[in-house]
């Protein structure tokens, strides 16, 4: 019923045109900008950040030495990180309205009459705040997409309220590349690494401004910097 309006004329073309650069650019910029503001929801949210860290530490220990890096296959014992590189991109989808997608035909979709020949633009960053959908909407809150401790299941746009990587047939195709390599990143910088904002008094827990310039892609208006304290 939908196709993307990239998906013939623009994404295939750049993918056959040039194919490093492209996709290299749907890898590089999208993932980079979460693992952002994943670093930024934690250094404000510190209490998450010890959570994840104690978990993270506390897996690693379990190893029986200091290793020297957290590899993919160790993934999957660590719901918690999973869950918030999860909550990073629900608050901070970094396609906010996915990708223009096209009618081929006349639909009614939850009660909505759709002509056929609509540019059709989903509000993926307003999604992920419904209060419909959401409680605590506005807190960062890994543990809302976890049950017992372990993931409730993998909320890759099953259910339509959690859309960063769309759904259906056009759903991102590097979507579980993406999760992994943000999950690596991040999980390695909170296994070698304490951190706080620049010039931070021991214990105040200074905050990040979350200030953000919405356009095609969502980031934050101003660069992070944080102190990385080795452990
Ligand atoms: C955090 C990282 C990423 C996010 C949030 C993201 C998000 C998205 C979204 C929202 C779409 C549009 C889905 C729709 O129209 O419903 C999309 C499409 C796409 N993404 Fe990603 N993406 C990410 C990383 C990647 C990576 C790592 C690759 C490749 C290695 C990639 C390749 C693509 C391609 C080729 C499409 C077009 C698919 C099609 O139209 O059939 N993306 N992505």
């Amino acid at each position: 019923m939908f196709s993307s309006l990239y998906s013939k004329s623009t994404v295939s073309q750049m993918i056959m045109s040039s194919p490093s650069q492209n996709i290299f650019e749907a890898a590089i910029e999208t993932s980079y900008l979460v693992l952002e503001y994943a670093m930024a929801e934690l250094i404000n949210n510190r209490h998450v950040m010890k959570k994840l860290q104690t978990k993270v530490r506390t897996f690693a220990s379990s190893k029986g030495k200091k290793l020297d890096m957290i590899t993919e296959e160790d993934l999957s014992s660590l719901p918690y990180l999973k869950a918030t590189m999860k909550e990073a991109l629900r608050l901070h989808p970094p396609g906010p309205l996915l990708l223009p997608h096209y009618s081929t035909a006349d639909c009614n979709i939850d009660g909505y009459d759709i002509p056929a020949k609509t540019r059709i633009l989903v509000n993926g960053w307003a999604i992920g705040r419904d209060p419909k959908a959401w409680e605590r909407l506005e807190e960062f809150m890994p543990e809302r997409f976890l049950q017992d401790g372990q993931e409730k299941s993998s909320n890759l746009g099953e259910d339509f309220k959690y859309l960063p990587f769309g759904s259906g047939r056009r759903i991102c195709p590097g979507a579980n590349f993406a999760l992994a390599t943000m999950e690596i990143m991040l999980v390695n910088l909170m296994y070698h690494f304490d951190w706080e904002v620049p010039n931070e008094k021991e214990g105040t827990g200074g905050k990040v401004s979350m200030a953000e310039t919405f356009g095609l892609m969502l980031r934050r208006n101003e660069k992070l910097y944080l102190v990385p304290r080795i452990v």
